[in-house]
């Protein structure tokens, strides 16, 4: 969709919408020939004000959880929250030709993620809420474990070790949990930080693509808490799932919580 088309009425449809209006300012800015941290600042601002603009036109009544807005408390008291993260993998975003960086786009409502979309503009794709995909069947070989380029949780070496894993390292939260709902990978393991803009999209997308989502250790994942600070996330075909968050649980017990 371009910007020349009005906005779509579902809440699902309107998260594609407005993660590839997003995007599409973002792939704009890539032209300009900017680099480093000019590039990264430019694209966090085109998009997050151009998300920000779009939301107040749209949904003049719903609340905002974003980077900037955290601290609007508005939203503690609201029946519907937009979670966004107007540019996650901003490193990766600054490094062209690099396609792994996202734009993400949830919606929460009386309690839980109810709608999400994740645009990656530079490979001209979305998965969304909006129509839901089948993960592919598994791909032979051992199991495939997608982690931070840069921030890797400590135990990932030692978790690989354990159950035979190969490590597959790519930038922004959403084109991890994303390489699963493709059969790219089986599982994304985090911890050590994140925030709620982080993970809410790509969690309520992988969700309806039937994946296992929960906090590192297997525990709940809750959003639009005061403190949106969600440092630590599982997503995974559901086979694979209980093997990890045994393997943090345990690993927590014994080192503690990185
Ligand atoms: N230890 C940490 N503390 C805070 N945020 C972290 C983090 N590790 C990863 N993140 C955030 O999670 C997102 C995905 O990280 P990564 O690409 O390393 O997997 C990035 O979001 P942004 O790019 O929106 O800042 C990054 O800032
Ligand atoms: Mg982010």
């Amino acid at each position: 969709m371009t910007s020349s088309t009005p906005p779509p009425a579902s809440d699902h449809d309107l998260a594609v919408w407005l993660a590839e209006q997003a995007g599409a300012a973002l792939l704009e800015v890539r032209t300009q020939g900017l680099e480093g941290k000019a590039l990264k600042d430019a694209g966090d601002l085109a998009s997050h004000e151009l998300l920000m603009r779009l939301l107040s036109e749209v949904r003049p009544g719903d609340a905002v959880l974003s980077e900037e807005g955290a601290d609007d408390h508005v939203r503690l008291s609201s029946e519907r929250v937009w979670i966004v993260d107007p540019l996650d993998g901003t490193r990766e975003f600054s490094e062209p030709p690099r396609d792994d960086w996202a734009v993400h786009v949830a919606l929460w409502q009386g309690g839980d993620l109810v709608a999400g979309a994740v645009a990656q503009p530079a490979l001209g794709e979305t998965f969304s809420t909006a129509a839901p995909r089948a993960v592919p069947e598994r791909a032979e070989g051992p199991i495939r474990i997608a982690v931070s380029r840069s921030r890797p949780p400590e135990f990932v070496k030692a978790l690989a070790e354990e159950v035979g894993a190969e490590l597959v390292p790519m930038g922004s939260a959403g084109v991890k949990v994303m390489s699963v709902v493709r059969d790219l990978t089986d599982v994304y393991v985090h911890a050590g930080g994140q925030y709620e803009w982080d993970s809410a999209a790509p969690v309520v997308v992988a969700r309806a693509a039937g994946l296992h989502t929960s906090r590192a250790d297997g525990a709940e994942l809750d959003y639009n808490r005061e403190n949106p600070w969600l440092p630590d996330l599982l997503v995974a075909r559901p086979e694979f799932a209980g093997t990890v968050a045994a393997f943090v649980t345990r690993w927590w017990d014994e080192h503690g919580q990185d």
